[in-house]
């Protein structure tokens, strides 16, 4: 049984990410952190009856409370940093989904967990949508090179960080610059990507559409029931690929 505490889990993601986590028989989540919301029953939290399971202020103040074993987080980048770092000391597994985190900041928690001996996944997008979309995107690369590529991303007007975490990683991925990035923010949108090749007599797109952030939970899952002892993930499809390459 995995013992979770999770941060975010009154924002969009994280809480459609627990819905999908409370349904699973191995693992529970025992406490959250939130910053303005501390008391409150997480069952009730999630539309359903009182579980005694609470949110508290900070993780210290949730470990001391409860004996967990994996820490989870869809916050906001500064909080992400301080309390990975926090979980990692106590010894907890990592699952960061945050993005606008600075390299010196995953590279901070990623140390940590190493010194620990623990496992963590930092990682921009825990669909298996965005996983495959790199290695259709790496088939576009090579047969037309990156010059006539660009990364199409749209989300919801309320997102922070721009361009989105998924679009930079792609653009790494597909070693193209940052100007290959077109950001749109547009109202409802939950989560857009395209790899898009457009020459003068010719279009060939790739595109991933998310219209349910529960996706993001079955992601979360995944990397749940598969958790190694320890090492480190940058993100999704690496960690997918390791896992299948074992079975
Ligand atoms: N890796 C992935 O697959 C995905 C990552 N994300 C990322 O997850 C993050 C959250 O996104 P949304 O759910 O849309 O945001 P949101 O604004 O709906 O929710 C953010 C949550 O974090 C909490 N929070 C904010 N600052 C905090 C602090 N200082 N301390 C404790 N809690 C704090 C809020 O109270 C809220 O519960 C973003 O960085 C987003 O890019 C979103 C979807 C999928
Ligand atoms: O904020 C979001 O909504 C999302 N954020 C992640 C990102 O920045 O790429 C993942 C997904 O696109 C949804």
């Amino acid at each position: 049984m995995k013992r979770i505490v999770m941060a975010g889990i009154t924002g969009r993601t994280g809480k459609a990410v627990a819905n999908v986590l409370r349904r699973l028989d191995d693992c529970q989540i025992v406490a959250a952190v939130g910053k303005n919301s501390a008391g409150r029953d997480i069952g009730e939290l999630l539309g359903g009856k009182s579980n005694f399971r609470y949110i508290y202020p900070d993780v210290p103040s949730a470990l001391e409370k409860t004996d967990a074993d994996v820490y989870i987080d869809f916050t906001a980048p500064d909080a992400a940093q301080k309390n990975a770092v926090s979980a990692a000391k106590h010894g907890l597994d990592i699952i960061i989904g945050t993005t606008g985190l600075t390299k010196e900041s995953v590279e901070c928690i990623a140390e940590l967990l190493r010194e620990e001996n623990r496992f963590g996944i930092i990682a921009s997008n825990f669909s298996i949508g965005i996983a495959a979309m790199v290695k259709m995107g790496n088939i576009l690369r090579e047969y037309y090179g990156g010059e006539e590529l660009q990364i199409i991303e749209k989300h919801h007007t309320s997102k922070r960080d721009c361009p989105s975490g998924t679009a930079l990683y792609l653009q790494q991925q597909l070693d193209l610059t940052e100007d290959a990035i077109i950001a749109k923010r547009v109202a409802e949108k939950a989560s857009y990507h395209e790899i898009k090749f457009a020459a003068k007599n010719e279009n060939l797109s790739v595109s991933y559409e998310v219209t349910g952030r529960e996706v993001f939970g079955e992601g979360v899952a995944y990397i749940l029931r598969n958790m190694p002892n320890s090492g480190v993930y940058y993100d999704f499809l690496s960690f997918i690929e390791h896992i299948e390459k074992r079975k």
